[in-house]
This record gives structure tokens, sequence and C-alpha cells, in this order.
């Protein structure tokens, strides 16, 4: 199979948005909007940093790169609408690897009703995949992180660590309570798209969503906004079998670990119930586990017993 007879196999024979007026087959798409703002990202998955063969099946490694892209726009109050997919292919993946690597991605889009409208294919060393994603939100509505204010509450929707407790157990195989569980919240995460669409009426989020781990996305909030975030240890949520790793894993895990995608948020305390509101509608779980103050600007503070610490912004970080 050679470069073009790829591109064929995986363009979509129609296309679900209406605002398409070129899809994939020329330089470039053309997409027609009026409205609402848009909102576009890119995040990128690479063999080796972001999955092994140990870790991950094709179909994850493409339903995780897709969801990872998702995710950011759900951070950002925006819907999803398109996606262009930049693959860099090495000679040992075969065609049915690669379909289904594609699968995954077509699955998580399907999800969202979006489109795949380009990308670009290339061979090269390590098997490499950037999504690009573009989403809409309502004018003036996109979610900064700049947006926290003193007084708010700060929550966390799902459960946190549970993607690298699954890492975990993949990485050494044993024998563990609600293993397809954990498996599942690392291969196949979460989306919070329609949690994050049913805020859309309040006035004020500030939203960020959990790629590496609380302890990094809570200070990038913190120094956004210039206020101090406040969180209470034992009201992080964690899932049912969580306690069966260490303790120290597990303090680890739900800070630092990464990769739950789940959005963590501040909202003004009067708009608390609306936000619970949302998470009922959607069949989201969302938990308080702190408040903003603006005691100092740019911190974050993590108190246990009573008792209070900075909680530094560390985590995954590719550039050390
Ligand atoms: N190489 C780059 N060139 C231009 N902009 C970049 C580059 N890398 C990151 N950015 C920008 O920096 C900001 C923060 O990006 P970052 O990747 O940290 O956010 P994220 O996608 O939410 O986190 P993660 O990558 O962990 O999922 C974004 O505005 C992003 O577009
Ligand atoms: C095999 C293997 N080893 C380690 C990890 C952990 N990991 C890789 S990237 C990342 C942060 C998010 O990435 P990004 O910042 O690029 O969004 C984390 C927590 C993994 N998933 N697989
Ligand atoms: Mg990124
Ligand atoms: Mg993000
Ligand atoms: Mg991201």
């Amino acid at each position: 199979m050679d470069e073009f007879d790829f591109i064929n196999s995986i363009k979509q024979p129609t296309y679900r948005q209406s605002s398409v007026i070129k899809g994939i087959g020329d330089d470039a798409a053309v997409i027609r909007q009026t409205t609402q703002d848009t909102v576009t990202a890119v995040d990128t998955f690479v063999e080796g940093v972001h999955f092994t063969n140990v870790t991950m099946e094709p179909f994850h490694i493409g339903y995780r790169a897709v969801a990872a892209n998702v995710s950011d726009l759900a951070a950002m109050g925006a819907t999803p609408a398109f996606y262009l997919v930049s693959i860099v292919i090495p000679s040992s993946w075969n065609k049915e690897e690669l379909n289904q690597i594609y699968k995954g991605m077509h699955k998580m889009a399907s999800i969202h009703n979006m489109d795949l409208i380009g990308g670009d294919t290339v061979s090269g060393k390590e098997l490499t995949i950037s999504v690009t994603v573009i989403g809409f939100a309502d004018k003036d509505k996109a979610r900064y992180r700049s947006h926290a204010a003193a007084g708010d509450i700060v929550f966390v929707t799902g459960t946190l660590g549970d993607s690298r407790a699954g890492l975990h157990i993949l990485e050494n195989p044993g024998t563990y309570k609600d293993t397809d569980y954990f498996l599942n919240r690392h291969r196949l995460p979460e989306h919070r798209v329609s949690f994050s669409e049913k805020l859309g009426s309040l006035k004020r989020v500030s939203l960020n969503d959990v790629s590496d781990g609380i302890a990094n996305e809570a200070n990038e909030i913190a120094e956004a906004s210039k206020v101090s975030l406040h969180i209470e240890e034992n009201s992080i949520p964690v899932s049912k079998q969580f306690y069966q790793f260490p303790d120290k894993l597990q303090y680890e895990w739900k800070l630092f670990g990464g990769e739950d995608f789940e959005l963590l948020g501040t909202v003004p305390k009067h708009d608390w119930e609306r936000v619970i509101t949302a998470a009922e509608g959607t069949n989201t779980p969302v938990t308080k586990i702190g408040y903003v103050s603006n005691q100092t600007k740019s911190d974050v503070y993590i108190e246990r017993d009573g008792r209070k610490k900075p909680l530094f912004k560390q985590g995954y970080t590719h550039l050390k």
C-alpha cells in the first residue's frame, strides 16, 4: 500500500458537519464559519513516550490520540467538530495495525460527530501521531485558565490517578482488583465534552484538563489567574479499588499521575449548584476539592488534617 492508497483508505466517504466545503483531497481543507468562535489545539502521541506495544493495542493508540485532543476542547468549553491527523509510520507497522489505529480514531471522533478533514502521511522511525482538533464555542464563551477568582470553588470531574494505575498494572503484571477498569482508564480515556457544554450558561468558569496531573494543572490556573488554589488532599476523588495500591503510590498518582483527562475547574460559589445540575444531567461525577483565594498570587497549597503545604508544579514534563 503506498501513501495515496493509504490516504484513500482513511478518507471518510461523507462528512457529518455541514460547514465542510472541502475535506480531504486538495492542498488544504476549507470550512465555513460565521457566528461562533473557532477553538483549535494540537497534541502529539509518540511510541516509547506515550505508549509501547505492552501498554496499548493499535485501536487504543488511535482512540487515545484523538481523546487527548477532544479533552483540550472540553477544557475550553468548545464543541468538537473537525480533526486533522499527521502520522509518521515506521515500516514495521502493517496495514491491519494502521487500519486499527484509524478505527480507534474514528470511534472517538464519531462519539462527537467529528469529521477527519485532512492530515499528512510520512515514513519514519517511531510511530508518531499528531492530531489537530477544531471546535466551536459561543462568542466570548471559551473557558480560560485565567478565569479563576478569589472565593471560587475548585472542583474536579471523575476520579484521579486511575490512568497511572492502569499503566502500572500493564507494566507490572500481577493480581489486581478491577484490572479492566484501570486498563480502560489508561487506554480509552473519558471525554468530558457534554459536561463542559452544559456549563455553557454559566457566566464565568475556569477549566483545565488533567493531562499532566492536577499539581501541574492547578498551578497553571493559579498562574494564569494570579490567585492561589487550596486543595484538600482527602477530598480528591479516587476510584473504589484505588486503595489496593501502596499509600505512597496513591498520593503520587492522584496528584502527579496525569492522563486522566478529567476536568479541573473553578466557579463562583453561587454557581456551584448549577455545576452539580450539569454533572447530573450528563452522568459526570463532580467533586468539590478546595477553594480559591487571593492570599498569595500564583500558588497552589495542599491541605491535610489542618496542615498546609505548597503543591509545586510537578508531574510529567517532556523537557527536563
Ligand atoms: N511547540 C509549540 N509551538 C507553539 N505553541 C506551543 C508549542 N507547544 C505548546 N504550545 C502552546 O502552549 C500552550 C500550552 O500547551 P500544552 O501542550 O502545555 O497544553 P495542553 O495540551 O493542555 O497540555 P498537554 O500537552 O499536557 O496535553 C498551548 O497554547 C499550546 O498551543
Ligand atoms: C509507556 C508509557 N510510559 C509513560 C507514560 C506516562 N506519560 C507519558 S506522556 C504523559 C503526560 C501526558 O503527555 P502530554 O503532556 O504529551 O499530553 C504521561 C503521564 C505512558 N503513558 N506510557
Ligand atoms: Mg499540548
Ligand atoms: Mg490541556
Ligand atoms: Mg493536551
